[in-house]
């Protein structure tokens, strides 16, 4: 008897990731089982990420399963976690953290193609920032999971691909890597490259095993990044990159980016602040990037 039942999407990643947290909590002396479930962002792939909408698209059977206890644990990317979860659920723990940058999979780096050569991403904000730094270079809508991204690749169907390096990392495609992209011009996604562990509110059993397994300063970059994302809105379909980064042992710089989805605008914000600010700092990047006009910009999008 395991004990504790960590859920996870049934895909090759995120077993891959679930995998990993599962050891961590292993080291501490624990037998864990890993229970893997489809969700509605699986399973439906013939449109666009955006046009599926809803939050939690990857996270809602799991979060049932949590609250029902069906499961003790689920195991997440961040960066698919709304900053609203489901009442009764929390992040109990933030490990892991990768590579946090955007990466290109093609033949040559991305100032090498030629115009007309197609950049193949499911998410908005990778098309839009595409669209805004390299306005030659022709963005295709791609779906499915990894594999099947890398397939269509292969097929030649997109002369690259625009991917998290963190989850192409995880796959074990590290080698594939053309060029990593700069996360103050391609800002990722809040929360890109760390792993966030969901559990139930009511379960107050696991809270020391969860603070024990907490990558404390991986916490204050979330914070800080999630809290931008919440002042627009909190889900996972919006144009947003903002990425905080250490400076200093208790300082962090927050980047954040919002763009128009066909790249003709561009919304900037930076700022330095101490660690122990990093929600109220990150709240107030928020509210800047709406006054800049941000909500406007998201809104066309859904059109
Ligand atoms: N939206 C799918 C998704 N969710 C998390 C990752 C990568 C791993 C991570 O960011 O932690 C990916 C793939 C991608 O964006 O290329």
């Amino acid at each position: 008897m395991a004990d504790y039942k960590i859920g996870t999407r049934s895909s090759q990643l995120a077993v891959a990731q679930t995998q990993a947290a599962a050891q961590l909590i292993e080291a501490l002396g624990h037998r864990v089982e890993l229970v893997t479930m489809e969700t509605k962002g699986d399973r439906v792939l013939d449109r666009a990420l955006h046009q599926v909408g809803g939050k939690g698209l990857f996270t809602e059977e799991l979060e049932r399963a949590l609250l029902n206890d069906t499961i003790d644990l689920a195991v997440h990317s961040l960066k698919d976690l709304p900053t609203q979860l489901a009442p009764g659920l929390e992040i109990g723990a933030y490990v892991l953290p990768e590579d946090r940058r955007d990466v290109v999979l093609a033949g040559m780096p991305l100032s090498e193609w030629r115009p007309g050569m197609a950049a193949g991403t499911s998410s908005l904000r990778r098309a839009a920032f595409l669209r805004h730094f390299w306005p030659e270079i022709e963005v295709k809508p791609i779906r499915g999971n990894l594999q099947t991204r890398a397939a269509k690749w292969h097929q030649g169907q997109v002369d690259g691909l625009v991917l998290a390096a963190a989850g192409v990392i995880r796959m074990g495609w590290e080698n594939q890597i053309t060029q990593y992209l700069d996360p103050l011009v391609m800002v990722p996604s809040p929360g890109q490259g760390i792993l966030a562990i969901e559990a139930a509110h009511h379960r107050t059993d696991l809270r020391e095993l969860l603070a024990a397994i907490n990558d404390v300063r991986s916490e204050r970059i979330a914070i800080m990044e999630r809290a931008v994302l919440d002042e627009l809105g909190g889900g996972c379909q919006v144009p947003l990159g903002a990425f905080a980064e250490w400076v200093d042992v208790d300082r962090l710089r927050l980047t954040a980016h919002v763009a128009s989805v066909d790249g003709g605008v561009l919304l900037r914000e930076t700022v330095e602040s101490s660690s122990r600010e990093a929600e109220s700092v990150g709240r107030a990047v928020g509210r800047k990037l709406r006054e800049q006009g941000a909500l406007a910009l998201i809104q066309t999008q859904e059109g």
